[in-house]
């Protein structure tokens, strides 16, 4: 298994560039958490390692094939019941389905329970069961525990520490809450891109 290398990374979102000169190496069975004020560019940052948008310069080794991405929206069908969705990943993904899944995200209750009738919550630990099954080992995780209890968020951290770095995983997480893993962090402040690169100009309010 091979480290998870960011270099020297630009970024932009709707065409303005929001970080540049990125650059982070994660080694496997060690996580990172990225930092920053709302709009820094956390979740741009985090797309562009996954693959779903180009960076605009810089390069990214070991995510590709490897890595999987869970934003915000859970992406979950509401006609499926919980176990129908689990199953639907596992064979997506070709993929086992651990029955431990269940005790991992707190779902054993919630079974035959169409998707589409939980809690925000509830949606939210299914999704992020999804990470269990779908085994990629570098797992890109923005804003992970929106909607969790503070139980969910101590089984979500264990998953994370006990399962997926013990077995050598690689995880990028962008949060603003402490998960209690004494993860490295990086500041992106000062990587915000320059404002003539961002494209804003003080004249827009003359
Ligand atoms: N579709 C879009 N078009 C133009 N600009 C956008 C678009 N989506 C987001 N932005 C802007 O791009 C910048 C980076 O957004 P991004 O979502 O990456 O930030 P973030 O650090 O993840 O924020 P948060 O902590 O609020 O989730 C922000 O200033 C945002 O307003």
């Amino acid at each position: 298994m091979s480290d998870l290398l960011v270099e020297d990374l630009a970024v932009a979102r709707g065409g303005v560039p929001v970080l540049e000169g990125v650059s982070f190496r994660v080694a496997p069975g060690r996580g990172l958490v990225l930092r920053g004020p709302n709009g820094i560019g956390k979740t741009t940052l985090l797309r562009a390692i996954a693959g779903l948008q180009p960076p605009l310069s810089g390069r990214v080794e070991g995510a590709g094939e490897r890595a999987g991405y869970a934003s915000h929206a859970d992406g979950i069908k509401p006609a499926l019941t919980v176990a129908e969705t689990l199953g639907f990943w596992a064979d997506l993904y070709r993929a086992e389905l651990p029955e431990a899944v269940y005790d991992w995200f707190d779902l054993a209750d919630l079974r035959d329970r169409p998707a589409g009738t939980l809690s925000a919550g509830q949606g939210r630990r299914l999704g992020l069961a999804r990470l269990a099954v779908i085994g990629r080992e570098v797992l890109l995780l923005d804003e992970p525990t929106v909607s969790l209890d503070a139980a969910s968020v101590r089984r979500f951290a264990a998953f994370i520490r006990d399962r997926h770095l013990a077995q050598g995983g690689i995880a990028v997480l962008a949060t603003h809450i402490d998960l209690g893993l004494e993860l490295p962090e990086i500041d992106l402040t000062p990587h915000r891109a320059a404002p003539e690169a961002r494209g804003g100009s003080d004249e827009a309010f003359l």
